[in-house]
């Protein structure tokens, strides 16, 4: 990557208020050392990222805030992956004896265990670095535990919720067009380096806090083509090692992988055409009903059809599934649509049936004026058009990602096209390399030389508790923010529910046990932060007193305090209720719009190549460090307010059951929101303490027993990774017995609230 942005980037890395983008110089560090211990206030720490709250949970694994204390708190996102499940595996074995061998039978599938997936999906993500793919930091491997952890950019606006409970669009038009610009040029980044994304879809397409920008996610099922990566940047940039027997195995590619109704037709074509199919009912997917004869979209699934006809599989996959999306946020519903949640009905009909616009799209309800609009000025026209092209079924003639990027929608509001065209273009940002070594030591950087038996190390662990400061046991004046925080403007309060949890493990009312340290092992040298334990622990505890002593400094606003509910409008710049970086979204909040507000990207993010600073930068990384974040916002009609955490805050021993917290939501204008509808409607946040209790140490540090999101959302989400489908049920510990359901992710428009932790080493917790 160039120097200029390393350079444009060291100083404004994630979570910095002054609002440039997220580009910290440095590859992703291989972590060789694993200290695991708790805050004062009961927090898991892993290494120096101190935990906070769970934003998802996905087939594999677990994605919570957390703040990474070696770096003034940080906020970034952490992935918690069970890398081994021998029932999970048992399952898939039993599910693999269905499907018949023959000559298609691919590589992955073979190798087809979680840790491939692991290990390709860092792999892959180890040297992506684009301003609209999420950005991967860190790996550490915790072998003690069989657990990979995944640091990752934090994108507190969430998944890109596209419709509401009555299967209606939430999205403006002109949201949709810029969140579909920002993907392509992920997308088209990502093929360039030769990277199959596979599972293009809203959940996948993550919201900066402020809503500037999306960012491409979720790499679980993506392929790394060397193919793919020759066709598009040459040999003289490609990656030359042809001993990989995992990344340069194109076969890989003809596994049906990704969500069913974003399939494209290619990659079940063999499901085209034979009207009765033999069926592998091994489905196990409970989320929509079910039918005697065939197995459900969002299960794992497996059809088996007659035929054996398949296609070369290529990027255009991630085209149509763009196609998909775009017409999901457009129309709030899905293109194709079995009459009975039949997956080999879905497939059918994806193969040989043409969709149908509704009448109206987008929460603006803009005329679509049918199919085939005849008024070729039209919004429809153009807007029906690009659907056509996108989805088109035949690969070869489906629009290219070039194609789509010059399409006269996506250049309407920026001023200077070939100037844009030629900034964004990928051949501009430097090759990932994806190499052998890369894969082999995707997680294996990690050596462990203590096999101790897990009482021995909880002994030797409580041999160091003396040199971590003392608890903090009265309040928590910190964890009222969590949630909702947001560039725009909400007034929120919110309930905590009642919650805990039953474990095997015993640990008394002052979380004793809560002090161990996982004692893992070194060999790496990469982590410079890194030392031996004793001295790691020494540093924790003079990093928290010199947070301390940081934190007693701070302005009165960087601490938990109560404020009082203001309009958006009404309240001071600078004056945020949110903790740490994104309280520059209510900053930007504050700002009137320009006038170039409308050449802004998928939530603002101005296009405006003309204003550009540095000609090497990719797209995202260009547009926000040319700009001020007070002038990127996208101009929403919504105003969202953050009400301050007024409710006592209880003992944590109470498990929160006192503490309350309301969510509610107000408009500051008059016209409702799309966004609004979607946040709150459908979603109650609510936290629980619980999140920090989870103390386990024999389970996962990350364990949590948060509620899983709605069904109908799971019916798109389950076969996500369908290659992988049923590999990882048992994914939560065994032990671990939840009593109630506690949270819900914060929805999309309203970004997370971060709570950045000052409290864990404020005086007031001593
Ligand atoms: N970097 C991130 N910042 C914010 N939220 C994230 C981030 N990464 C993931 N998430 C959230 O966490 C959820 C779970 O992510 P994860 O990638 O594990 O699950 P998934 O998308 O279902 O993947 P899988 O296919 O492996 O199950 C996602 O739905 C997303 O909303």
């Amino acid at each position: 990557m160039s120097s200029d942005i390393d350079s444009a980037s060291s100083a404004h890395a994630a979570g910095d208020p002054s609002g440039l983008p997220f580009d910290p110089p440095g590859s992703v560090r291989m972590t060789a050392e694993l200290h695991y211990r708790y805050s004062d206030d009961r927090r898991p720490i892993v290494n120096q990222y101190l935990r906070g709250h769970r934003v998802g949970k996905g087939q594999h694994g677990e994605v919570w805030v957390c703040w990474d204390l070696s770096d003034d708190r940080r906020e970034l996102a952490i992935k918690a992956v069970k890398r081994n499940n021998p029932r999970a595996e048992k399952m898939n074995m039993l599910r693999r004896r269905n499907i018949p061998a023959s000559s298609h039978t691919p590589l992955t599938e073979k190798l087809g265990s979680l840790e491939h997936k692991i290990r390709k999906e860092i792999a892959i993500m180890k040297k992506c670095r684009h301003g609209h793919v999420v950005r991967l930091l860190e790996v550490i491997d915790d072998k003690l535990n069989d657990r990979i952890y995944m640091v990752m950019e934090y994108l507190s606006g969430g998944e890109i919720k596209w419709r509401n409970e009555q299967n209606e669009p939430v999205l403006q038009v002109d949201q949709c067009r810029r969140i579909c610009r920002d993907v392509i040029l992920g997308l088209e980044y990502l093929h360039y380096q030769g990277i199959i994304h596979r599972d293009i879809k809203p959940a996948n397409l993550l919201w900066t806090a402020d809503r500037q920008m999306v960012k491409i996610s979720d790499f679980g099922v993506s392929h790394f083509s060397y193919a793919q990566r020759l066709a598009a940047a040459g040999r003289g940039n490609a990656l030359d090692d042809a001993n990989d027997p995992i990344l340069l195995d194109d076969s890989d590619l003809s596994k049906r992988a990704g969500t069913p109704p974003f399939l494209a037709p290619e990659v079940i074509a063999e499901y085209n055409g034979d009207p009765s199919p033999s069926i592998s009912a091994s489905a196990t997917s409970t989320t929509l009903p079910s039918l005697r004869s065939a197995p459900h979209i969002g299960s794992s699934s497996t059809v088996r059809p007659n035929t054996s006809q398949r296609l070369q599989i290529t990027k255009a996959i991630d085209v149509w599934a763009l196609g998909v999306t775009l017409y999901c946020l457009l129309f709030g519903r899905i293109p194709f649509r079995p009459p009975d949640s039949s997956e080999y009905m879905l497939y059918n009909i994806i193969c040989k049936n043409d969709w149908e616009p509704e009448d109206t799209m987008g929460y603006d309800r803009l005329p679509t004026c049918g199919r085939k609009p005849k008024d070729k000025k039209s919004e429809g026209f153009v807007v029906m058009n690009l659907l056509d092209k996108l989805l088109e079924k035949d690969p070869n003639k489906r629009m290219t990602l070039d194609q789509a990027k010059r399409y006269v929608w996506f250049l309407r509001d920026i001023p200077h096209h070939q100037e844009w065209l030629r900034q964004t273009s990928p051949s501009r940002i430097d090759m990932v390399e994806v190499s052998e070594s890369d894969t082999r030591t995707a997680m294996t950087t990690v050596r462990f030389s203590w096999g101790w038996p897990k009482r021995l190390t909880r002994r030797l662990s409580s041999l160091f508790k003396g040199v971590r400061p003392s608890r903090a046991t009265s309040s928590r004046p910190d964890e009222d923010d969590f949630g909702v925080c947001s560039s725009p403007t909400i007034a929120v309060e919110r309930h905590k529910s009642v919650s805990g949890r039953m474990s095997s493990s015993e640990f008394d009312e002052e979380g004793k046990r809560r002090g161990i340290a996982r004692s893992v092992i070194v060999r790496n040298d990469s982590t410079p932060n890194m030392g031996r334990r004793e001295e790691s622990i020494e540093r924790w505890a003079r990093n928290a007193s010199m947070s301390r002593a940081r934190d007693s400094s701070r302005p009165p606003s960087r601490q938990r305090e109560s404020k009082t509910l203001l309009p958006l409008d009404q309240s001071q710049p600078g004056a945020s209720y949110s903790q740490g970086s994104t309280s520059r979204g209510r900053d930007n909040a504050n700002t009137p719009l320009r006038d170039d507000a409308m050449f802004l990207g998928a939530g603002g993010v101005c296009n405006d190549p003309s204003s550009l600073i540095s000609s090497n930068l990719p797209l995202g990384l260009n547009q926000s460090i040319c700009h001020s974040p007070a002038v990127l916002r996208h101009p929403q009609p919504e105003r969202i307010h953050i009400a301050p955490p007024t409710s006592v805050v209880p003992e944590p021993s109470l498990h929160d059951s006192g503490h309350s917290r309301h969510l509610t939501v107000r408009s500051a204008t008059q016209s409702p929101s799309p966004l609004q509808q979607v946040a709150y409607e459908s979603e109650s946040s609510t936290t629980s303490e619980d999140d920090y209790d989870d103390l386990d140490d024999d389970s996962s540090f990350f364990r949590d027993t948060h509620r899983d999101r709605q069904a109908e959302s799971e019916a798109l989400q389950a076969s996500t990774s369908l290659m992988y489908g049923g590999l990882d049920e048992d994914e939560s510990d065994e032990e671990t017995v939840p009593i109630e359901v506690k949270r819900r992710r914060p929805s999309v428009s309203v970004s997370a609230a971060s709570p950045v932790p000052v409290s864990d080493f404020s005086d007031d917790a001593h």
